[in-house]
């Protein structure tokens, strides 16, 4: 299968105006930033790819560990990494590496994205598809040593929309700020709207975390019982 992708970039782009128009940039501050790209592929080819990785991924759902007890982690699952990488392990699973020649459409979309984010290197992918409104992926940060202090993590989905959460992490002071006997709405409607952000992922969507983001926010997925379709979601990560 091959597929050509006409994805937007920042250097090339004939028209950068009203290519990138409806590109946002949200600073989080403290060195943090989010890219969002809502059309960062055409519908088709994000249909074909959609299609594509549905069927001919060999997705998994494995058991992972979760604060000490075992549960099925509530999404399928899918690791692709150049050879030679050190191993992925997250919640004390390590995925098994398939090779980029595996999956020559995975190939193109690295491209792609690499052309998008000048100056970005990605070595590895990790793949989620969420069957319905109950599969998730809970409050965490992609913090792993191997993807060293800063990572960059450029994040593409397709299928269904689905809301993607970033909390900022409390600080040291506002955790040791919780011992006063302040009432706890009083303490919450201190954080302020900046302590919080949603994005609503459309298909063939691109979002990327930058700098310090995985030290001091956590994202996660959550449920929704109403989104019924299957989404499926790149990350693409540089493990050093
Ligand atoms: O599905 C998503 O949008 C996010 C997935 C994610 O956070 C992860 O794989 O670490
Ligand atoms: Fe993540």
């Amino acid at each position: 299968m091959s597929l050509r992708f006409k994805a937007i970039s920042e250097a090339t782009s004939p028209n950068p105006d009203e290519k990138n128009s409806k590109r946002q940039r949200i600073d989080l501050g403290n060195g943090s930033e989010v890219v969002y790209i809502p059309r960062f592929l055409t519908l088709d080819e994000s249909w074909k790819l959609f299609d594509y990785l549905n069927k001919e991924i060999p997705w998994t759902r494995p058991t992972i560990r979760v604060f000490g007890r075992s549960c099925v982690q509530p999404r399928d699952t899918c690791y692709v990494a150049s050879e030679g990488l050190p191993d992925l392990v997250y919640s004390g699973y390590q995925p098994h590496a398939y090779s980029w020649d595996d999956f020559p459409p995975l190939k193109d979309m690295l491209e792609a994205v690499h052309k998008a984010l000048p100056g970005s290197r990605f070595n590895s992918l990790l793949l989620n598809r969420y069957k319905g409104g109950n599969d998730n992926v809970g409050w965490h940060a992609d913090d792993e040593k191997l993807y060293g202090s800063t990572p960059e993590i450029a994040s593409v989905s397709f299928g269904c929309e689905r809301e993607f959460l970033l909390k900022k992490k409390p600080s040291k002071s506002s955790q040791e700020r919780k011992v006063d006997d302040e009432p706890a709405r009083k303490r919450l409607k201190k954080s302020s709207n900046s302590d919080q952000h949603s994005f609503t992922l459309k298909h063939g969507s691109l979002l990327v975390m930058r700098g310090y983001t995985q030290r001091d926010w956590i994202h996660s997925v959550p449920k929704r019982q109403k989104a019924e379709a299957t989404r499926v979601n790149l990350t693409f990560r540089l493990v050093l």
